[in-house]
């Protein structure tokens, strides 16, 4: 599927984290020129003058949403608000332009499940059917033909990646499934909201939407078509004092306790570029993904009871946002996975 040499790219939101965070990694990527990066407020900016890390990146100015200038890219990302790729995509795919989008606009298949947890109605429901589910560790072979991807959240990637293994092999009660997951504030996005100040969440450490999270039916969709069967989920996402990172801790019930978790995980994921299945008895860390594409999992059966216990460690920014779609990107265009994601994670 690879028809151009260098993909022009454009980014919609490109002043928000997800956003930059994308800049940051085209700007690196050998085969893509970002050509077009919008913001609404700050039109005629120069990249630098809102990021200093992009100083020296050519001369590139924010420049206000529109779909002439977008339509002159080979593809487009959504790093926006949902709602806002519903407005632009299908004019965009009709002047031949691929839309990845990082927002949740396309990944519920039922417009009315969206619309009951998204508090509108869906604005595109005829572009559904062809939307394809961006996760690559169970999508791959669908990615390279699609026009329109819906990159995975970033809780329901640590989350699913975390549970496919144990699904897929029929050794868990699909019934009895909990996550308990932390998220740095980078999760909540750039835009100003108090609970994100520096004194809010620095020295805090709290749970939130216990009543239902938006992330939650989308879990339930894949596993559902993972496990055949309605899965039951308690998701509890926690808000940590960190800027990157998700940890989620995942407590399943064994059905068959004889089962060898570490040889089903490293199977399941030996040909994964961007899952790491750690050594039996190691547990992932996020600064150890910090920056990276990667997935970090560790599997265990504390005490040999019934409880399978999965870690998953992932950056809420890379695989769990810009990453993962720059390696939906790669794969659309016939290029190398990994490529301009192989950084490796920053410590401290
Ligand atoms: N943060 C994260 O960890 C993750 C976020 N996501 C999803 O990615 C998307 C972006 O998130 P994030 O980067 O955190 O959000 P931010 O709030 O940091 O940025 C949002 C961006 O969207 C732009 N924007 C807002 N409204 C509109 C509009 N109506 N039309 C065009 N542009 C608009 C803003 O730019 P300006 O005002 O300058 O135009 C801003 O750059 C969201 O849907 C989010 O849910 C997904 C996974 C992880
Ligand atoms: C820490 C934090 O606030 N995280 C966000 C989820 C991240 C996100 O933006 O998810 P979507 O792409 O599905 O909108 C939240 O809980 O709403």
């Amino acid at each position: 599927m690879s028809e151009v040499s260098v993909i022009r790219a454009g980014i919609v939101g490109a002043t928000g984290y997800t956003g930059v965070e994308l800049l940051r990694l085209l700007l690196g990527h050998p085969r893509v020129r970002p050509a077009v990066v919008t913001s609404r407020g700050q039109a005629g900016t120069p990249l630098s003058a809102l990021f200093p890390n992009l100083r020296g990146q050519g001369d590139l100015r924010f420049q206000a949403p529109d779909a002439g200038a977008l339509g002159e890219c080979d593809v487009v990302f959504f790093a926006t608000p949902h709602g806002v790729a519903h407005t632009l995509a299908g004019d965009l795919l009709q002047r031949g332009t691929r839309v990845i989008d990082l927002s949740a606009d396309f990944r519920l298949r039922d417009p009315q499940l969206w619309s009951q947890w998204y508090g509108q109605p869906h604005g595109a429901p005829e572009l559904l059917e062809e939307a394809v589910y961006g996760l690559p560790e169970l999508n791959r072979a669908r990615i390279p033909a699609a026009r329109l991807i819906a990159v995975p959240g970033c809780y329901p990637t640590a989350v699913t990646l975390g549970l496919l293994p144990l699904l897929e092999a029929g050794v868990v009660d699909p019934a009895q499934l909990v996550a308990d997951a932390k998220s740095g504030v980078s999760g909540s996005g750039r835009k100003a909201q108090v609970g994100s100040l520096f004194c809010e969440a620095a020295e805090n450490f709290r749970a939130y939407a216990l009543g239902g999270h938006r992330h939650l039916p989308e879990i339930l969709q894949t596993l559902g078509e993972v496990s055949g069967v309605q899965p039951q989920l308690t998701f509890v996402p926690h808000l940590v004092p960190m800027v990157r990172g998700i940890l989620a801790t995942l407590y399943t019930r064994l059905l068959q306790p004889q089962t060898d978790l570490q040889a089903l995980f490293e199977r399941r994921y030996a040909h994964e570029p961007c899952v790491d299945v750690l050594p039996a008895g190691e547990l992932p860390e996020t600064r150890s993904v910090r920056g990276t594409n990667l997935c970090r999992l560790a599997v265990q059966r504390p005490q040999e009871g019934e409880t399978a216990v999965v870690v998953s460690a992932i950056d809420n920014l890379v695989k769990g946002a810009s990453g993962q779609a720059v390696q939906n990107m790669n794969l659309m265009f016939g290029l190398p996975e990994t490529q301009g994601l192989e950084g490796i994670a920053i410590l401290p």
